[in-house]
């Protein structure tokens, strides 16, 4: 494990993927293909396992990025089938929930990990059998109170499981609440991983702005279903990244995990700094005297000095000229888009961050931008 993890989680490893240590991860459900009985291959059909059938791979992100770790729930005795034609496309961490105790031999050479429900865990027998097969066990919460799933976790761990994950997935298996909508309890999945010290998965559901509150939440990983398209995962992508970077600390072992967490802390940085630009931009515009001209130095010094009580080690003599630059940058754009809007006839013009985004053509929204949606009226 290249890094200590969150504080107090023990995490596990899932084939070569860390859990509880670093980012949070996504996982998502692969499609399980229909039985023969059922409906034709490649068809559209539902099966029982709830899998949307004919599709060959998980969703891509637009950036043609996968999840980080795929999970299948094979139809009872399809395991071994199932396993083999998902490994075909997919040579990554790979979770499957066995329907029977047959189709633990199928797991047991496909799999990195089982993820298994309330049922097996209520039974002695099955979870000294699934403990013994030595891989990780994913346990999914279903409708068990705090207290059953976290002693349903020991229990795997004293029957030999190397490491033990628990998955808040009311979403995807209870009916929805008096209110009609059905979703995960963070709260309760939060109390599970300060109590047990183990990494908690959480199922957001149908609604992928949900990631980003599970990622605050402090949930270690993002379980999507099979149904998730390009767009849920690239929510759950920008939640993992963005609010990651805000709250969730890492300690990286390696250069390359250091890049990796820098990428992040970078990725919400330019989130900000596009956003006070913009806000930067609404200043000058209403000001009496706006851009280099009304330059207020008591303002940005008082700015600085705030932002120092928040970040003690750079102190506000190192700060002052990251500020410095920040401003600057953003009266050259409001200067900048005022001489575009009056050359544009008084019409606003596309700035240059406008512009970039057009470039870029359809972009799907961000967790980020779902968040805190930026003005439309910037200048
Ligand atoms: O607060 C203002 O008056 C601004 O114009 C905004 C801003 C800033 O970017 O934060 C920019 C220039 C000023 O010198 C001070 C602060």
């Amino acid at each position: 494990m290249s890094s200590t993890g969150q504080q107090g989680t023990r995490p596990v490893a899932i084939g070569s993927l860390p859990v509880g240590t670093g980012p949070a991860v996504v996982l998502r459900g692969a499609s399980a293909a229909a039985t023969p009985s059922a409906a034709p291959e490649r068809s559209a059909s539902r099966p029982a396992s709830g899998a949307v059938a004919g599709q060959d791979g998980p969703a891509r992100e637009p950036d043609g990025k996968h999840a980080d770790g795929v999970w299948l729930r094979p139809p009872a005795g399809r395991a071994a089938a199932e396993l083999t034609r998902v490994r075909a496309w997919w040579d990554g961490p790979l979770l499957a929930e066995p329907a029977t105790p047959d189709d633990l031999p199928a797991l047991a050479a496909h799999a990195d990990a089982l993820v298994l429900g309330p049922a097996w865990a209520g039974d002695p027998a099955l979870v000294t059998v699934a403990g013994a097969l030595a891989l990780p066990v994913v346990l999914a919460r279903g409708a068990a109170a705090l207290e059953d799933w976290l002693r349903a976790a020991g229990a795997f761990a004293a029957a030999g499981a190397p490491g033990v994950v628990l998955c808040e997935d009311g979403a995807l298996r209870a009916s929805s609440g008096p209110s009609g909508v059905a979703g995960p309890d963070l709260g309760l999945a939060r109390a599970a991983r300060t109590r047990s010290g183990l990494p908690v998965l959480v199922a957001p559901g149908d609604d992928p702005h949900l990631a980003a509150a599970t990622v605050a939440a402090g949930a270690d990983g993002l379980w999507l279903a099979p149904e998730a398209g390009p767009d849920d995962l690239t929510a759950a992508r920008e939640a993992v990244t963005l609010v990651g970077a805000l709250i969730r600390e890492e300690a990286p072992g390696s250069v390359d995990d250091a890049r990796q967490a820098i990428d992040r802390v970078d990725a919400a940085l330019a989130v900000l700094l596009e956003r006070r630009a913009r806000l930067a931009g609404t200043v000058q515009r209403l000001k009496p005297v706006g851009g280099f001209a009304g330059r207020d130095m008591e303002r940005e010094r008082r700015l600085v000095a705030a932002m120092a009580r928040r970040a003690p080690l750079l102190g506000e003599h190192r700060l002052a000229p990251i500020m410095n630059a920040v401003i600057e940058a953003g009266l050259h754009l409001a200067e900048e888009t005022r001489r575009d809007t009056r050359d544009n006839g008084g019409k606003p013009a596309s700035h240059g961050a406008e512009k970039a985004s057009h470039q870029g053509g359809h972009r799907s929204r961000t967790a980020m931008e779902a968040l805190a949606a930026p003005a439309p009226d910037h200048d």
